[in-house]
Order: C-alpha cells, then sequence, then structure tokens
C-alpha cells in the first residue's frame, strides 16, 4: 500500500498552506504522549507524556513536514484534490503559503459565495427506517428553516422588488448552476445538524447527506494539517477506515477528502453515541452494565478487533470514548467484509458496539507507535516491546470492560497505574461471576502471552456460552408470544362456535349443529392455516 501511496503523492505538486491562530488551543484531557523515546526500567506515562495532537500548527509560510512521512504531507490538503468542485473553489479562494486561511471556525460555511448560494435541500431517502426518519426530519426542517432565513433568502426576496442594480443579488440560473459547484463539498453534499462531540483530534457533527437523505457522522480535524504531525494522524485514520471496509463491529467509513486545510472524514453515524457517554449516563443514574451487557460487549468489541487484527492492524486507542453505539441492529449485520465463521453474527437485537476512531491505527508488522492513552497503555507497549501489539488492544479492551462494571476513574500514572499493570484489578461496586472475573483477570494479565487473543475470546465459553443462553431465552420469550396469540384465535373460534350454535342461527337444510362444530377444525391448526381459517368464517356468516 505505501507503494501506491508513494506513487500519488509523488504524482501530486505539494501545496504548502497554513492557518493561523489555533494552536494555543489545547484540550485539558489529554492523556496522550509519545511512546517512541528511550526506554528505561522504571519508566512511567509522566515521564512520556506529550501532547502530539495538539502540535504547533505549520504557520502560513511553514508548511513543509518536519514529520518523516514526506510523501504523505505531499498530499495536497488545502482542498480536496480529486474533485471539479474544488478546483473551481481554488481557483476563487487560494489556500496560499503567502495568504492567510481562514482560523478555526464551525464546520458550517460562512464564506462570501456561501451568502449568495443556496446550498441543495435534503433529499428524503424513503428506505430510512421510520424511526430515524422521523427523529431526523424535525431536525431537518429546523436546520431548512434556518437556511431560508438566511442572507440569501433576503436578497432573493429584497431582488424581486427592486431596480436592477440589484440584480447581482439572485443569481440567473446558469450562473447558480456553476456558483454550486464553488461551494464547499461539505456545505454542498451535508447539511448541519448539531455538533455531537470534540475529540483531541477532532469536531465531529451530525449531518444529513442532502442527496441520499442519511446521517453521517462527518468530523473535521481541528487544526489545519498541511505540514504537521496532525496529517500524518489524520492521514492514518483515513488509510487505516479505507483498508479495514465493512465490519457490523467497527465505525463505517464513507469518504474523506480535505477542505480549508482541514481533513474531513465522513463515518458511519452510530445514534447511541460513544460508551464512555454511556457509562457517564448509567453512572448519573446509579446504575452500572450488568455482567450479561458486559458480556455482550466484550463479545462484540472482540469481534470488532479480531477483524483489525486479522487484517494486520492494531488500534491502540481501544477506550470507551473510541467505541460507539448504534441503538438500532446493523444493517450491514450479516453483509460486506463480515467474517463468515461461525458465531460472529452482529446481534439480531439491541445495541450494537462499534470500533471507532482510527486514527492510532497501526501495522502489526512494522509499527510506527506513535502515541496512546496512557490510562489505557499497556506496559510493554511503555516499554517499547511491540512484538504482540494486538495483545495491547485486548489490555485496553479489558480496562474499558472494568470502567463500564463501575471501576473508578483510571490513573495515568503513579502507584495504582502499575499496580493495573501488575494484574490487580479495581474494586467494583458489584461483585462479578467468578468466571467473568477470571475472563477479565486474562484479559489484564502481565504476562501478554497469557491474555486471550480476539479470536479466542469470540469462542470463549463464559460469554458464547452466555449468549447461547440469551438467545435461548429470547426464543422462549417469543415462543410465549406465540402461544399467547393462539390462545386468543382459540377463544376467538369458541365465540364463533357459539354464535354458530345460536337458535337463531339458520343452517343449511340438513346440517346438524353438532356436526358442523365437529366438522371444524381445531383452533391451533387454524394459526397460519388460510383455507381452514376461511372455514371458520363461512360457519360465523351463516
Ligand atoms: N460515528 C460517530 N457517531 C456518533 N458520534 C460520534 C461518532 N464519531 C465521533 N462521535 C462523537 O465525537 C466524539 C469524538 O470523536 P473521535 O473519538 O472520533 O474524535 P477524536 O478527536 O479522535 O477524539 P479522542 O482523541 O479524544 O479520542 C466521540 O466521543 C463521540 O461522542
Ligand atoms: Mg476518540
Amino acid at each position: 500500500m505505501s507503494t501506491l501511496f508513494d506513487e500519488i503523492s509523488q504524482r501530486l505538486d505539494f501545496s504548502s498552506c497554513g492557518e493561523e491562530g489555533s494552536s494555543s488551543d489545547n484540550s485539558s484531557d489529554d492523556c496522550t504522549f509519545r511512546i517512541g523515546s528511550p526506554s528505561s526500567a522504571c519508566r512511567t506515562p509522566k515521564v512520556q507524556r506529550h501532547h502530539s495532537r495538539n502540535n504547533t500548527l505549520c504557520s502560513p509560510l511553514q508548511c513543509t513536514s518536519p514529520i518523516p512521512y514526506a510523501s504523505w504531507s505531499k498530499l495536497r490538503l488545502c482542498e480536496s484534490p480529486s474533485t471539479p468542485k474544488s478546483l473551481l473553489s481554488k481557483s476563487t479562494q487560494p489556500c496560499s503559503s503567502t495568504k492567510k486561511c481562514r482560523p478555526p471556525r464551525s464546520l458550517r460555511f460562512s464564506s462570501a459565495a456561501a451568502n449568495h448560494i443556496k446550498a441543495p435541500m435534503v433529499n428524503v431517502n424513503p428506505f430510512t427506517p421510520d424511526t430515524v426518519r422521523r427523529n431526523s426530519e424535525q431536525q431537518w426542517r429546523k436546520c431548512r428553516r434556518s437556511d431560508d432565513d438566511d442572507d440569501y433568502g433576503r436578497r432573493l426576496k429584497h431582488s424581486l422588488t427592486s431596480s436592477d442594480e440589484d440584480d447581482e443579488a439572485i443569481l440567473p440560473p446558469k450562473r447558480r448552476a456553476v456558483q454550486d459547484l464553488m461551494l464547499s463539498r461539505y456545505e454542498s453534499e451535508f447539511l448541519e445538524l448539531e455538533s455531537i462531540g470534540v475529540g483531541e483530534f477532532g469536531a465531529v457533527y451530525k449531518c444529513v447527506k442532502r442527496l441520499d437523505g442519511c446521517l453521517y457522522a462527518i468530523k473535521r480535524s481541528r487544526r489545519p494539517l498541511a505540514g504537521s504531525a496532525n496529517e500524518q494522524l489524520a492521514l492514518k485514520e483515513v488509510y487505516a477506515h479505507a483498508v479495514l471496509g465493512h465490519h457490523p463491529h467497527v465505525v463505517r467509513y464513507y469518504s474523506a477528502w480535505a477542505e480549508d486545510c482541514h481533513m474531513i472524514i465522513q463515518n458511519e453515524y452510530c445514534d447511541g453515541g460513544s460508551l464512555s457517554d454511556a457509562i457517564v449516563a448509567r453512572e448519573d443514574q446509579g446504575e452500572h452494565f450488568t455482567e450479561d451487557e458486559l458480556k455482550d460487549l466484550l463479545l462484540q468489541v472482540s469481534m470488532g478487533l479480531k477483524y483489525i487484527h486479522s487484517s494486520g492492524l492494531v488500534h491502540l486507542d481501544i477506550k470507551p470514548s473510541n467505541i460507539f453505539i448504534s441503538q438500532r441492529p446493523s444493517t450491514s449485520g450479516s453483509g460486506e467484509g463480515e467474517s463468515e465463521e461461525e458465531g460472529d453474527q452482529s446481534t439480531s437485537a439491541g445495541v450494537v458496539y462499534k470500533i471507532g476512531d482510527l486514527g492510532h491505527v497501526n501495522s502489526t508488522n512494522s509499527p510506527q507507535v506513535e502515541e496512546g492513552d496512557s490510562r489505557f497503555l499497556a506496559s510493554e507497549v511503555l516499554h517499547e516491546d511491540y512484538s504482540h501489539l494486538p495483545k495491547a488492544d485486548i489490555f485496553a479492551l479489558g480496562l474499558t470492560i472494568l470502567l463500564a462494571a463501575g471501576a473508578p476513574p483510571l490513573p495515568q500514572n503513579g502507584i495504582e497505574w502499575h499496580s493495573l499493570r501488575k494484574g490487580q484489578l479495581p474494586k467494583l461496586p458489584k461483585e462479578l461471576s467468578a468466571p467473568f472475573r477470571g475472563l477479565l483477570q486474562l484479559l489484564l494479565n502481565p504476562d501478554l502471552t497469557k491474555r486471550p487473543s480476539a479470536r479466542e475470546l469470540c469462542k470463549h465459553p463464559v460469554l458464547r456460552d452466555d449468549r447461547t443462553g440469551r438467545v435461548a431465552a429470547q426464543l422462549r420469550q417469543e415462543l410465549n408470544v406465540e402461544k399467547f396469540r393462539t390462545a386468543m384465535l382459540e377463544k376467538e373460534l369458541q365465540e364463533a362456535r357459539q354464535a354458530a350454535l345460536s337458535p337463531k342461527q339458520n343452517l343449511p337444510p340438513g346440517l346438524n349443529p353438532a356436526a358442523k362444530v365437529g366438522s371444524l377444525p381445531r383452533a391451533r391448526r387454524l394459526v397460519g392455516g388460510k383455507a381452514l381459517r376461511s372455514m371458520s368464517f363461512g360457519c360465523t356468516r351463516n
């Protein structure tokens, strides 16, 4: 793959550009640090902590990449390199090394062009589930109204009643068509509904795509990328998404492009937010995930990890804020990219957990380990042992499950940090069953070879048997519902029989009422048997 990247980047000329104004924008809760510094016997994460995601920005005059990935930095990030729109846009809105780019802003397009141009409306996708559509339509309408109230709307109204000099205000159809192409891709293709999250690296927005009417999560790098280490991270995320394709337990990727020197990634929108949000929400209600839910979470994330690991990659940033929840069954549950191995099917109901934020993904074989969240970092990675990186994901997954079980916030360093790495589990508000606790203990085993692989976890009896039990319970419940329905039908049938036996009924000549009742089928056979059912109606009518 790297050969292809090199080739592409050689063909693209590097346009240096930068953007001022956000270098001081540091997030307070950064727990990331560089791993690649020299090892030492008693290192603690604190020593190595750094803010590589908060790199100082390239200045407008200094945009050549200081990073080793010169070929990546050559990719043009100022505008999407591949669309005619961006080429047109570039001709009117140059982003040169001498001209200051716009300061960071909301994704909402605010350039002069946008004030003249009406972005296309949003289509309604008839194939989206009703519930999703209903929830979203309200938001769309609100956004449309605000679109209608915008400057263009006012100009339009005004121009209809004013003189020629205002003709500029309303664009003739031909010119409008050309100008439409000059909208930013984000603005022309998506309607921004709301901001749904801000991470170290990017701000994420819930958007509806104007063409297909579906919801997407659009992530935009918070700082301009060209020439900075952020560029590597953004590209890494895109590369990882592109390689990982579709899996029900990995957040789906649709597209990525660069705009205004920022990387924009269009991903599947997960309507349940992040696991981190879910944990906080439960804590607020004094609740925690039940053991069954924890097992389901562990199994589903293991399936996603199994897929990532079997692709020769490691995630290296598994934590609750990077696991996303879809409230409805995954539409791609049995679809493309899913392993067909026994038992890897997604859950048929309830929530679906998906691994997201692939900004730290690395190759298992030739890792260039950059950074991670120190709270979830396996000790061997701190000591630069990259020989079993997938087991670092397993370790982080173990801690993630413990947090969902109600463990106190994880330490970033210090004695507690080390004691967790010695296999000492934190105290939980509710005791777990011995087998499940034993499994979690294994995930955190200081001896990484003893930690189960994602593949092994997917087949683990503690998770599997339980799942089988849950499926059986669900089937039992469905059976009970069917039995109830049958009973109701039997009752109806009894009533029909009574009505048929009524003396007021005109029975066909020669038909003995008793014989007629006897000829009716047993109620149970009526269920699903059309012919028999119509026979019973025939009797009632007579
Ligand atoms: N696909 C998605 N569906 C729904 N919400 C999302 C999605 N992607 C991101 N979010 C929201 O945005 C937040 C930040 O997203 P993400 O983790 O991708 O960004 P980040 O900048 O890499 O964050 P960090 O470095 O802190 O992990 C998430 O915690 C979540 O609340
Ligand atoms: Mg994240």
